[in-house]
């Protein structure tokens, strides 16, 4: 669904992120794990046609984002780390422009949105201009309007920070059936317990380069992700 080979992104002359290769299968929910400053949301961007980058090549479901960044937009959502929405629209006339962007039915989006914004009790929030959303409400909002055109790859940045426990839990729950369905998640978390657990495979980053990668329990092992995030931080060869 996903290849990265090979991108490496400058900000100057600093990479941000050096060489870094993988490959998210079909099906799967994959972990992005780095510390502050790694390079993670500078892949992800990338990934998802924000960003240009210096070298390397991103394929998403086998179309070039150098060469057909639109094919790859069509089929890819992106919720940003931070949901900066357009403020002075309400929650419905935002996922009716999105769904109109990705140009999604009359009866597609009516059904998304009911099953999305019931799930995640935003139902009777919809009518109220964005502005006077809490945080978590924005993020509710932007994880509706990823979901609405049903979407091959999602990418997320950090998707649970300022959703609280029930709404996390749904959007874990989400995010399985995503993925049990075909599709693909490749994700940010600094919250290492989630990770371990939800995702078919993770891969580490530290300072723009990947240190490991691979299914969660061989990552694993007998430690627990934050041991073996801890010891390869401390790792300084
Ligand atoms: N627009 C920019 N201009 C210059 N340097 C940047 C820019 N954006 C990011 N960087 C630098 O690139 C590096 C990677 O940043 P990035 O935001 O990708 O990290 P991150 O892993 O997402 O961090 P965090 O966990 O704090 O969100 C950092 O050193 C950062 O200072």
């Amino acid at each position: 669904m996903l290849r990265i080979e090979h991108l490496t992104k400058k900000y100057d002359q600093y990479k941000a992120v050096d060489d870094l290769s993988l490959e998210i299968e079909d099906g799967h929910i994959y972990g992005f794990i780095g510390h502050n400053g790694a390079g993670k949301t500078t892949t992800l961007k990338s990934v998802v046609g924000i960003l240009p980058f210096d070298e390397g090549e991103i394929f998403i479901d086998n179309q070039s984002m150098k060469t057909n960044a639109m094919a790859c937009k069509k089929i890819m959502a992106y919720i940003p780390d931070n949901p900066d929405l357009y403020e002075y629209l309400t929650g419905i006339q935002y996922l009716n422009f999105i769904a109109d962007v990705y140009q999604v039915s009359k009866t597609d989006r009516e059904a998304r949105i009911k099953k999305y914004a019931d799930m995640l009790e935003l139902t009777s929030d919809l009518a109220q201009p964005i502005s006077a959303y809490s945080h978590g409400m924005k993020q509710k909002l932007a994880v509706i309007s990823a979901f609405i055109h049903n979407p091959k790859l999602i990418i997320m940045d950090e998707p649970f920070v300022g959703l609280d426990p029930k709404a996390s839990h749904l959007l874990k729950q989400l995010m399985r059936e995503h993925c049990d369905q075909g599709g693909a998640i490749f994700f940010s978390t600094h919250v290492l317990e989630v990770a371990e657990k939800l995702c078919d495979r993770i891969a580490i980053i530290k300072q723009g380069k990947l240190v490991i990668s691979g299914r969660t329990q061989d990552v694993i092992g007998n430690d627990s992700l934050e041991d073996v995030f801890l010891e390869l931080e401390n790792d300084n060869a």
